[in-house]
């Protein structure tokens, strides 16, 4: 026998015998319907004077007759009542997506936990359910241009609570996991001067530095017979020791010494992050790791013995202390880790894809080296290609763009923006309090923006502006959240592509594993690509 409580209400209720049956308890069409057994009993608050059988509001069933009058009101358990309110009654129960991910958010974060959830989101979810689908009882996540346009740039939401989850301390904000408006806004301006055209100028020397570095390894495995290389591997090295060059006053010198625990460590501990953050229960058994925060802290003991004039983003951070807005040693440390993660990942992932893309489409890869040996006839280990000269050459932009626009590092900003109160966004009404997720990869591969032939790798769709949709190529966001080393990043992958493809000629090792996962950023699952290399005929 089970009892149904009908009518939350502090008034006395009336008890109904049922028979066997089904009933759909409401009026709307998404009201539940439930399946009722003889001598199941129906507890129901009418607000009428008579409280009979026909007053009810739950229809289909045949009553056996009142049973008790004016039985107290017990009130059902408030936390059911939530779920059932916020799954089947408040306005996002509009937005389409599956039944039960209304009912709890475990749904969708289980979906995360290999990595796969852009899968799940790119075949299943947004081609059966639309560019706007529900993956919790407060969560959306939205693939469509203007309403994207207006959560990130019109109305500037702020960052959601999972934000805080990616922070190393938690009670220490970061710029990308700065909530408070005001206080990001601060931490922007103090950081920014580290991310002008005038410092990006002034750092390529030490890029291209850590750019000869990688060449002199390949030509010496070259010359040693070893062929094939990890593609993969060696383009996140680099990139390690350019961010460390760059922004922490000295090379980590992963390149010349090899193997080397910081990128596991930075895997690992952003896929801890993003665990305990999905699964809070999860966060006694994760402990986070201390190496990259001793890491930090040594780096940071060094440069302050050293008494250095190195105009430096670390030196930025470090001379902010004692001034209005300034940083703390042990926040310059999170903020540095931050950078660590934020700069070396995505560049490495980034430009690792455009090469393999390159490396397994000759045609295109024939294209970009003609370009690029017109541009640069005498190649010269010494005076690597500048970027004044790279960031001008249509096809190296071309083919940059299409690696971004098919694999953006963050297919969805995942933690997402918050609703602070009732909010209109485009046709929808989002109540205070709801989590919206934007979807970059879904934005980049929708037919809607890009036409039948979205999915293709196509730079030539790059040379004629007019082709290209307007506001649905985000790679680096949008509005005051955008990503502040944008500039640095496509100034190190124009170097490194031109560099590599001016300099070695590439093959392609066939069926290779190319799953890629995504937690906070995308990477490929096996952290390898092999490619055949050989010096390129220099003339
Ligand atoms: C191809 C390379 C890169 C891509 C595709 C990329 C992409 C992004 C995206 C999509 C965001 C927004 C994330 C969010 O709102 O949750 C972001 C933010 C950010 N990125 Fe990047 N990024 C790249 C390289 C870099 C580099 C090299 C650095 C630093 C050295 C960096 C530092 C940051 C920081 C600090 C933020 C937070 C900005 C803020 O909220 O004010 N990124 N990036």
């Amino acid at each position: 026998m089970k009892k149904y409580w009908i009518g939350v209400a502090s008034n006395d209720h009336v008890k109904i015998g049922v028979k066997e049956g089904f009933a759909q308890f409401g009026h709307g069409k998404l009201s539940p319907i439930k399946r009722l057994r003889n001598g199941d009993i129906i507890i129901y608050y009418s607000p009428r004077e008579e409280m009979n059988v026909k007053s009810l509001a739950i229809k289909g069933f045949t009553a056996i007759g009142v049973i008790e009058e004016k039985i107290p009101y017990n009130p059902p358990n408030p936390a059911r009542v939530k779920v059932i309110y916020l799954a089947y009654f408040s306005p996002l129960s509009k937005i389409p997506g599956p039944k039960h991910f209304a009912l709890t958010k475990y749904f969708f974060s289980m979906k995360h936990s290999k990595g796969m959830r852009w899968k799940w989101l790119q075949y299943e979810a947004f081609p059966k359910y639309g560019p706007v689908v529900r993956i919790g009882p407060r969560a959306v996540i939205i693939a469509d241009r203007d309403m994207i346009k207006e959560i990130l740039i019109t109305k500037d939401l702020p960052k959601g609570q999972k934000y805080e989850q990616l922070r190393t301390g938690p009670e220490f904000p970061t710029l990308l996991t700065a909530r408070d408006k005001t206080f990001h806004k601060q931490r922007r301006q103090i950081i920014a001067p580290a991310f002008s055209f005038k410092y990006l100028n002034s750092i390529e020397p030490l890029i291209h530095k850590c750019i000869n570095e990688l060449i002199v390894k390949l030509d010496e495995m070259i010359s040693q017979n070893q062929h094939t290389v990890n593609i993969y591997k060696m383009i996140q090295l680099c990139s390690l020791d350019i961010i460390g060059e760059t922004t922490f006053g000295g090379s980590f010198k992963f390149i010349e010494n090899g193997e080397h625990p910081l990128p596991r460590k930075i895997f690992q501990e952003l896929r801890r992050r993003i665990k305990t953050g999905m699964y809070p229960f999860l966060k006694p058994f994760m402990k986070q790791d201390p190496y990259l925060l001793n890491f930090m802290t040594s780096l940071i003991k060094k440069r302050r013995q050293e008494n250095s004039k190195k105009k430096d983003l670390l030196e930025i951070l470090l001379n902010t202390s004692g001034g209005e807005g300034g940083m703390l040693d042990i926040e310059v440390q999170h903020q540095a880790i931050e950078f660590l993660i934020a700069g070396s990942d995505t560049t490495n992932f980034s430009i690792s894809m455009v090469m393999i893309k390159l490396i397994q489409n000759p045609d295109k890869m024939n294209i970009l080296v003609k370009e690029i040996e017109e541009a640069f006839p005498e190649f010269n280990i010494d005076k690597l290609p500048s970027h004044d000269e790279l960031k001008h050459l249509p096809y190296l932009n071309a083919v940059i763009n299409e690696t971004l626009r098919l694999h953006p590092i963050n297919y969805d900003v995942g933690p997402g923006r918050i609703t602070t109160e009732d909010t209109m966004i485009g046709d929808y009404f989002f109540p205070k309090g709801t989590t919206l997720v934007i979807n970059m990869y879904r934005l980049h591969h929708s037919p809607k923006y890009w036409g039948d032939d979205v999915e293709e790798y196509i730079p030539e769709r790059w040379l004629d502006p007019e082709k290209i949709p307007k506001d649905c190529f985000l790679p680096f966001s949008a509005g005051t959240r955008n990503c502040i080393g944008q500039n640095f990043a496509m100034m190190e992958i124009r170097i490194m592509v031109a560099t590599l493809i001016r300099r070695y000629k590439f093959e392609d090792i066939p069926n290779q594993d190319m799953d890629i996962i995504h937690f906070f950023t995308a990477s490929l699952k096996t952290k390898q690509y092999n490619i055949k290399i050989n010096l390129r005929d220099l003339k």
